[in-house]
């Protein structure tokens, strides 16, 4: 079935909808493991990282913990896949630095960068938002197997800018930064909370269900639903429901 909305602009997740969590968890993940104990040793000073680690500390209420405590803490987080910021921030330094470097490229499905030229094109504006820090998304947005795909997007919120991912507050966050009506914007997510906290702010939602990707069989509860990005049409007439003009 095909979902047609009439917005201005299109929020993205990345992992699960976007982009595989396969490859995030398989690739992305192990890459930051190895380094967190060099990154915590020989930047202490760096003020990220400083932030970071007093950021791990309040989490885990252990204002003394050393080095070796923050490390066993950000490996365990990784195991959970918790989308704990600090720890985010800490993946971010490094992924960013590895893209640079060429060490690696991130992944799109095959359906998504055909379809978000398509709406560039069009004139809709896009936007992402994940857990993974601004830092993270700018780099994978700039080194994609397709080339550098930060021209298509107009606005990166991750959950240090906008706030966390399951609470309204962080959409309404990113309405106003955007400059877009909240009934202008869709949000398209793999996770219900995230899509249910979108729908509470005003916004429309999409729940992105691939097959074995971790919540497709839990699904999207009462949401509209697609399975690849090719499923919807976006039209941008620019007028509110309440016959504003944007
Ligand atoms: C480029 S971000 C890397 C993926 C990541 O670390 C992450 O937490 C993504 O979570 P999302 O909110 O996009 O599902
Ligand atoms: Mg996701």
């Amino acid at each position: 079935m095909r979902l047609t909305f009439d917005v201005d602009a299109v929020v993205l997740d990345i992992e699960g909808t976007t982009s595989a969590t396969g490859f995030v968890v398989d690739v992305l993940y192990p890459y930051s493991r190895s380094r967190f104990g060099a990154l915590l040793a020989e930047r202490a000073d760096d003020p990220e990282v400083r932030r970071a680690v007093t950021q791990v500390r309040e989490l885990l209420d252990e204002p003394d913990a050393d080095a070796v405590r923050i490390e066993k803490a950000l490996d365990e987080w990784l195991d959970g896949d918790v989308k704990a910021t600090p720890l985010k921030t800490l993946q971010g330094l490094i992924w960013s630095e590895g893209f640079a470097r060429g060490d690696l490229v991130s992944h799109f499905y095959d359906d998504v960068v055909p379809v978000l030229r398509r709406w560039h094109g069009d004139g809709v504006r896009l936007h992402v938002y994940s857990s993974g820090s601004v830092a993270a998304q700018r780099a994978w947005f700039a080194s994609s197997p397709d080339g550098d795909l930060l021209p298509l997007v107009d606005g990166l919120y991750d959950t240090e800018n906008a706030g966390p991912k399951q609470e309204p507050e962080s959409y309404r966050r990113i309405a106003a930064a955007a400059g877009t009506e909240a009934g202008r914007l869709l949000f398209l997510s793999d996770r219900p909370g995230e899509l249910d906290a979108a729908r509470a702010a005003g916004w429309h939602a999409v729940g992105i269900r691939r097959a074995g990707e971790p919540y497709y069989e839990q699904g999207v509860g009462d949401h509209a639903q697609a399975g690849s990005f090719d499923e919807i049409d976006i039209i941008s007439t620019g007028i509110s429901i309440s016959g504003s003009t944007t």
